[in-house]
């Protein structure tokens, strides 16, 4: 399958996922000087509580913080005893995106070391690391369907930058210990993604893609300008992770980053001057 060794990783994917040369592929290089301001882009609103954290799983190509983000009974219901399902979802509205859009789970790109990582570059320099929070618009049925339309997804991108060692990240690096393999999940409650975002919600916004297989085309970008830290000690709990499964000769979960696509004419907006 895919991945990021050299043998599938990004330049062999357009053999199977021909979207790869799509007009409206991520990520992409964010040039500040050649963003347009609107002044008609909202201001970003992130409500997460209380926030239906559901698990925490390796996935063979990041980790992921995965939400509660559906109805159906099945999930919510403990077995025995039904109970009138009260659910507050984490949503994402306002910025460019009209609707509600619901939050299903975050991860990360990160590097082999602090001079990459990150998928969004800003004036061609990579940091080393990003954060994706992933969102669906709540017009479709799922997640799936919505991942098949132009309007579907949003996904809030963050960059991490090496500094002081980031509280915030010290809950999610502690289950990690839990999930080295590929395939490994754990329980992960009660974590407010909305703790992870810094203090400004600048941002640049661009229609793009998906940034791994299957590259749909159905993803409104929200890059903040603000990075969060992270620590070099942090930065290495990340790197600890692996890519391989129990058995399969260990391969370091580092580099997992696509590097950026052809802008193809597109324009990015700023919600700043
Ligand atoms: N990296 S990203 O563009 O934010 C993004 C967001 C949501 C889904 C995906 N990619 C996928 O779900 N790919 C399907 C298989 C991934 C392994 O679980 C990428
Ligand atoms: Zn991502």
């Amino acid at each position: 399958g895919w991945g990021y060794e050299p043998t599938n990783g990004p330049d062999t994917w357009a053999a199977d996922f021909p979207l790869a040369n799509g007009p409206r592929q991520s990520p992409i290089n964010i040039i500040p000087k050649e963003a347009h301001y609107d002044p008609s882009l909202k201001a970003l609103k992130i409500r997460y509580d209380p926030s239906n954290t559901k698990g925490i799983l390796n996935n063979g190509h990041s980790f992921q913080v995965d939400f509660v983000d559906d109805t159906d009974s099945s999930s919510q219901q403990t077995s025995t005893v039904p109970h009138p399902v009260i659910l507050y979802y984490t949503t994402l509205t306002g910025g460019p995106i009209s609707g509600v859009y619901r939050l299903k789970q975050f991860h990360f790109h990160w590097g082999g070391s602090d001079n990459r990582g990150s998928e969004h570059t800003l004036n061609g320099i990579k940091f080393p690391c990003e954060l994706h929070l992933v969102h669906w618009n709540t017009k479709y049925p799922s997640f799936g369907e919505a991942a098949e339309k132009p309007d579907g997804l949003a996904v809030v991108g963050v960059f991490l930058k090496i500094g002081a060692a980031n509280p915030r990240l010290q809950k999610v690096l502690d289950a990690l210990d839990a999930i080295k393999t590929k395939g490994k999940q754990t329980t992960f409650a009660n974590f407010d993604p909305k703790t992870l975002l810094p203090g400004s919600l600048d941002y640049w916004t661009y229609e793009g893609s998906l940034t791994t297989p299957p590259l749909l085309e159905s993803v409104t970008w929200i890059v903040l300008k603000e990075p969060i830290s992270i620590s070099p000690a942090q930065m290495a709990k990340f790197r600890s992770l692996l890519f391989t499964g129990d058995g399969e000769a260990p391969c370091y979960m580092v580099d997992n980053y696509r590097p950026p696509q052809p802008l193809k004419g597109r324009l990015v907006r700023a919600s700043f001057k």
